[in-house]
This record gives structure tokens, C-alpha cells and sequence, in this order.
């Protein structure tokens, strides 16, 4: 990694109140491109909040969030709503699956895909003869998406019948499918066996060389977090108590207190 590249998110002292409640607190972060940048914490510590927060879910107390394609300059990105988030190249999977769970395998990822197509998804459902060209592609590149994930030959199964390790990784392909920059996944291991883990983990670092990503993940699996991770940020009580490589967190003496003094289910 090179310091002087352009980072492809820079977020800026953001703040998030809930009433009386400072969710989160001035955390700074910035991420690389091709970076895989873990965010940790004890449970309540703002994690979830600081992905709802940049991806347009909240709107954020104080702060700033910028981003942009390599290349391209950052654009400032408060006060957008999230399917233009999404739009602009910043895709997520969410802690508790979000599928649309009585349809197929595929129509999921093409749901993903319609962010891209000019036919959008209310053509896809009433098949405008106009659009039958384009509705091939978006068939054709869920396809792939789906072998990539390994679950091409589930294509047709509803979503709902699923393993729920499978159903995450449909959740990471219909993410794909908006073709991203920067991809969110929010405990993308959780419920997962270790060899869905492995596998997991395997399938992030192949997609971020295939597609060029930066990935952030919230992630309470430590044996994923400290092999996968470029960089680490923890979090505890709203704020950032650290940063740095997998080694300066595993022996940061601050990072070490809070993970102690959480409970065990954390
Ligand atoms: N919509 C909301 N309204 C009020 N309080 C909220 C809301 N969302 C989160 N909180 C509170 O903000 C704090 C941070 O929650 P958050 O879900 O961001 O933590 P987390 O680090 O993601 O935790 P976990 O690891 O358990 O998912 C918690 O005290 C939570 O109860």
C-alpha cells in the first residue's frame, strides 16, 4: 500500500446522537483502494451505526463522509439517500440477511443488477419488449455472479430455502451485481462453520482483485478478522480506541482492556 494514493473514503469526525444517546462519537477513518480495512468493537460499540451512517441509512449528527472511485475525485456524500449511495459504487450486506426471500436465487442478484441497467426493475417485472437485450445481460451477469459465489446451481431456488452461509454469500453476490468500489459487510461470517468461514474468507480476497474492491467489515470472528485484515479500527463506547495493522491491535494494551471486560457471548 502506498500512502500518497487517494483514499477512496475518507470519513471525518462522525457523530451520531440517538436522543440522549452518543451512538457514535467524532470517528475519523479513511480506507485505500484495495484495501480490506476491519472495523471491531465490543457489541453495542457503533459499529453497525457508523455502515448506517455512511452507506445513507442515518443521517449523521456532525461529520462528513467523502468518496470516490480511483481515479476520480471524492465527492461529499451527507444528505444522499441510499439507493444513490449505492448508485455511486457503495454496496453492503446487512447483519440480519436482507433478501427478498420468495424470490429465485437469481432474481435476487438482478435486483442488484437493475442499479446499473437502464430498464430498472419495474421493466424487469412487466418485460418491456424494448428491454429483452439488456434483461438477457442482467440474466447472463447474475449467472456469473452466482458461480462466483458458488451457487450457480441453486439459480433457481427460492432464497428463503437457502443454508444461511449460502443465503450470505447470495447477499454478497447481489451486492456485486451494483458493480461497487467499495463493498460493506456487516458480520458477514456470523452463523457460518469454520469451513464456511474459510471459504468466506477465501471469496472475500478473491473478489476484491477480481472486481477491484476496498472492503470494510464488522466482524466479531477475531481468527477471520487478524488474517484477512489490511488495517484495523476499534471501536468501543461510540468512539475509536484504535487503529493500525492486525499486530498493533493485537497488542494495543487499550484494545485489549475492552475485549476483556465484555461479556463472554460478545
Ligand atoms: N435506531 C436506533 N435508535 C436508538 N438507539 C440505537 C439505534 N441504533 C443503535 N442504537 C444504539 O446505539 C448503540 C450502538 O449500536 P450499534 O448497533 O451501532 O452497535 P454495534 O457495535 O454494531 O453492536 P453489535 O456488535 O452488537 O452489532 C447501542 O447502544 C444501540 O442500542
Amino acid at each position: 500500500m502506498h500512502t500518497d494514493q487517494k483514499p477512496i473514503l475518507e470519513v471525518k469526525s462522525l457523530s451520531k446522537n440517538f436522543g440522549g444517546l452518543r451512538a457514535l462519537n467524532d470517528v475519523d477513518m479513511h480506507i485505500l483502494p484495495k484495501e480490506i480495512v476491519a472495523l471491531i468493537g465490543p457489541n453495542g460499540a457503533g459499529k453497525t451505526t457508523f455502515f448506517n451512517c455512511v452507506t445513507g441509512i442515518y443521517v449523521p449528527t456532525e461529520g462528513e463522509v467523502w468518496a470516490g472511485r480511483e481515479g476520480h475525485e471524492n465527492k461529499k456524500l451527507n444528505g444522499i439517500v441510499p439507493h444513490e449511495i449505492t448508485k455511486y459504487g457503495l454496496a453492503r450486506t446487512f447483519q440480519n440477511i436482507r433478501l427478498f426471500s420468495s424470490m429465485t436465487v437469481l432474481e435476487n442478484v438482478m435486483v442488484g443488477r437493475h442499479t446499473r441497467t437502464k430498464a430498472g426493475i419495474v421493466n424487469a417485472i412487466f418485460r418491456g419488449g424494448a428491454f429483452k437485450k439488456e434483461e438477457q445481460d442482467t440474466v447472463d451477469r447474475g449467472y456469473e455472479l452466482l458461480k462466483e459465489v458458488g451457487l450457480e446451481k441453486h439459480w433457481k431456488d427460492e432464497a428463503c430455502n437457502l443454508p444461511y452461509g449460502a443465503q450470505r454469500r447470495l447477499e454478497i453476490a447481489r451486492a456485486l451485481a451494483t458493480e461497487p468500489f467499495l463493498l460493506f459487510l456487516d458480520e458477514p461470517a456470523a452463523g457460518m462453520n469454520p469451513q464456511e468461514t474459510v471459504e468466506l474468507k477465501e471469496l472475500v480476497l478473491r473478489i476484491r482483485e477480481k472486481f477491484n474492491l476496498s472492503i470494510l467489515l464488522i466482524e466479531h470472528d477475531m481468527g477471520m478478522v487478524m488474517s484477512l485484515s489490511d488495517r484495523i479500527y476499534v471501536m468501543e463506547y461510540g468512539s475509536r480506541i484504535a487503529a493500525g495493522t492486525p499486530d498493533e491491535i493485537r497488542h494495543n494494551p487499550q484494545v485489549i482492556r475492552a475485549y476483556l471486560g465484555e461479556s463472554e457471548d460478545a
